[in-house]
């Protein structure tokens, strides 16, 4: 049922359709934006580039002007990750815990470059950490996208040995996004990796089923089986593509669809 009483906690998860028909050019009310870690390196080896901040703050600040909510959810591989650290010794657990803080890091560095282009944002994290961030809470979440306010979900999904696209397919579903929009290195879903394979074939449209059975890399299999449990599409595409994101979001075919088929 699409929201028509203005009730921020009824969900806004109105089909494409509907929302074509409000004021907002945009085929999506409400996104969940995924942003890897790596994203945020640029040129370098680790790290946070700011000119990639300010890029990306200048996009995200596109889709609000056309009246979009934008949750984001920001990985943490530019800094640390769990695995990694666990196969240079480390117990796994620690290093995940040390993986899910530096999301919190990204997310305050993105939050900041966001400020600067005066966007409204507010952080939020899955770890209690008073003083610095806001512990996350659904109505809360729902509340500030619903009167504009980009929010940014930190710390993955609090716990150890999952993901943040794990996290960012579970925030979506929690907060009733219309889709998952995952940025990364590459313009979408191939049949093979296409970093290593110059043969690779993209696809235009994926069905959830395929992903899982085929294995194809570009998100983890928890995040699958969760966004094909709750009918959640999933759009990868090319975050270093200018103007990418805003097209994907009015409705232009940017990257891969993956949905129910
Ligand atoms: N079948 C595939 N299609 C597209 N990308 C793939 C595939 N298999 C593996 N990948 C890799 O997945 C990466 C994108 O996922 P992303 O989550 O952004 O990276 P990371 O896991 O390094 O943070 C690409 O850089 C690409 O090399
Ligand atoms: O719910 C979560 C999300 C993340 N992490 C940890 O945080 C790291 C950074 O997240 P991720 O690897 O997903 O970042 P990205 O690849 O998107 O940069 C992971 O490797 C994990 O160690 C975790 O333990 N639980």
């Amino acid at each position: 049922m699409p929201n028509e009483t203005n009730d921020p906690l009824i969900p806004a998860g109105q089909p494409a359709e509907s929302s074509k028909s409000s004021a907002t050019p945009s085929s999506y009310r409400r996104i969940l934006l995924k942003l890897s870690g790596e994203a945020l390196m640029g040129d370098h080896e680790f790290g946070i580039d700011p000119k990639v901040l300010d890029r990306m703050a200048l996009e995200i600040g596109q889709l609000v002007g056309i009246g979009v909510q934008v949750g984001i959810v920001i990985g943490g591989g530019n800094l640390f990750r769990g695995a990694a650290l666990n196969e240079a010794g480390m117990d796994r657990v620690t290093g995940d815990h040390m993986g899910m803080l530096a999301t919190v890091m990204n997310a305050l560095a993105m939050r900041d470059a966001l400020e600067r282009s005066n966007i409204r944002s507010r952080v939020m994290s899955a770890i209690q950490m008073s003083g610095v961030v806001e512990h996350y809470d659904r109505r809360s979440a729902i509340r500030y996208l619903t009167s504009g306010d980009v929010v940014l979900f930190s710390a993955g999904t609090g716990n150890p040995f999952f993901t943040t696209d794990s996290a960012a397919c579970l925030r979506a579903i929690e907060v009733d996004a219309d889709v998952v929009v995952k940025a990364t290195k590459v313009d979408g879903v191939y049949d093979k990796d296409p970093v290593k394979h110059a043969d690779a074939v993209k696809y235009e449209q994926l069905s959830y089923d395929d992903a899982l059975e085929q294995k194809l890399g570009v998100m983890d299999l928890t995040a699958i089986c969760l966004v094909r449990d709750h009918n959640m599409p999933v759009r990868v595409f090319d975050m270093n593509k200018p103007e990418a994101l805003l097209n994907l979001v009015v409705g232009g075919r940017e990257g891969t669809l993956i949905n129910r088929g």
